[in-house]
């Protein structure tokens, strides 16, 4: 289930005639194995189940080799080890299996010290990074979750999809007498139905919406309530939902979004979720290549994922 048959092939620009360091991504990055100690661990997960099960655009399963040929030429700076783990795929309409797999895969990294990186694939991957954090790290008492996503994802359904990852997890936090610690930037008040608005305030969910991150204020208020919730937990998990943009950045989502939250704001309330030392995992869903419009969304994402991974580069070299 995890490793294509024909795994990407990474490949890109070479800047052969400069003397100085041009590393790019696609001359750093190696395949994931027993021998991979630290840095940051690939992992796709390509799947259109959870969009499809939602009514939703299918098209995330293409979401993992896009967004690794949007990194492929990307400029190493302070990156740390970079590996590809492989996509974990679906088969059929056998979403759990593939939740599964990931949650294995996701577990795997961690015991091996490195951080997931997970590239989604419908946000349905979050409810297999959230095991992975759980089987990797069963210590962990207070994780908290930080979804930048125009949606709750906190939907009831018979079935798992890529609306309701965050109340399976809620319902497994209450089953294991958990707390269920969420934290939402970027709600559209058009996007959430008043059911879902009541299930967020009924789990204690923090959020802010995407209206009230338009001005400078309002991201200033986001961010001082993110950075107390920061503060109080033992680590977190970052997820980030590119429909959470607005549409013109990235329009190759699902469910792209009138107003969204910019890249900007978004990249400046990352910020503190990564200075915080505390991230345990990551993962960025919902992309859609075949609604995308110039690879535009893939680099957004792109931009996303590097971000990251330069940042536990720096944290690796200058621990806190
Ligand atoms: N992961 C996305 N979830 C959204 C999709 C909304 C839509 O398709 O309009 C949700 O279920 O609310
Ligand atoms: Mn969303
Ligand atoms: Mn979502």
């Amino acid at each position: 289930m995890s490793m294509p048959s024909t795994p990407f092939v990474w490949t890109g620009r070479v800047d052969a005639d400069e003397a100085g360091d041009t590393t790019r991504w696609h001359q750093r990055i190696q395949p994931w194995g027993s021998h991979a100690r630290e840095g940051v661990a690939l992992i796709g997960f390509a799947s259109d189940a959870g969009v499809q099960r939602n009514g939703g655009r299918a098209g995330a399963s293409e979401g993992p080799q896009a967004l690794r040929r949007a990194l492929a030429s990307l400029p190493v700076l302070d990156e740390p080890a970079l590996w590809d783990a492989g996509d974990v795929l679906v088969a059929g309409d056998d979403l759990e299996s593939a939740q599964s797999a990931l949650a294995d895969q996701v577990a795997r990294v961690l015991s091996q010290g490195a951080l997931p990186l997970v590239l989604g694939g419908g946000h349905e991957v979050a409810w297999g990074t959230f095991q992975g954090i759980v089987q990797g790290r069963p210590a962990l008492r207070r994780l908290l979750i930080v979804n930048f996503d125009a949606h709750f994802d906190l939907r009831q359904a018979p079935m798992g999809n890529s609306g309701t990852p965050f109340r399976q997890i809620a319902d497994w936090c209450a089953d294991q007498g958990r707390p269920f610690d969420y934290h939402v930037l970027g709600i559209s008040p058009l996007g959430n139905t008043r059911v879902l608005f009541d299930r967020a305030q009924a789990l204690g969910v923090r959020y802010a919406l995407d209206e009230d991150l338009q001005t400078e204020n309002g991201v200033q208020t986001a961010r001082d309530r993110l950075v107390q919730d920061l503060a109080a937990c033992d680590a977190v998990y970052l997820t980030v939902c590119l429909d959470v943009l607005p549409g013109g950045q990235a329009p190759g989502v699902s469910a792209p979004a009138a107003l969204g939250v910019p890249l900007a704001t978004v990249l400046a309330l990352i910020q503190p979720v990564l200075a915080s030392g505390k991230l345990v995992a990551a993962d960025i869903a919902e992309l859609n290549p075949p609604m995308d419009r110039d690879g535009l969304t893939a680099r957004v994402a792109a931009r996303l994922a590097a971000t990251v991974a330069r940042h536990q580069g720096r944290m690796q070299r200058n621990p806190m």
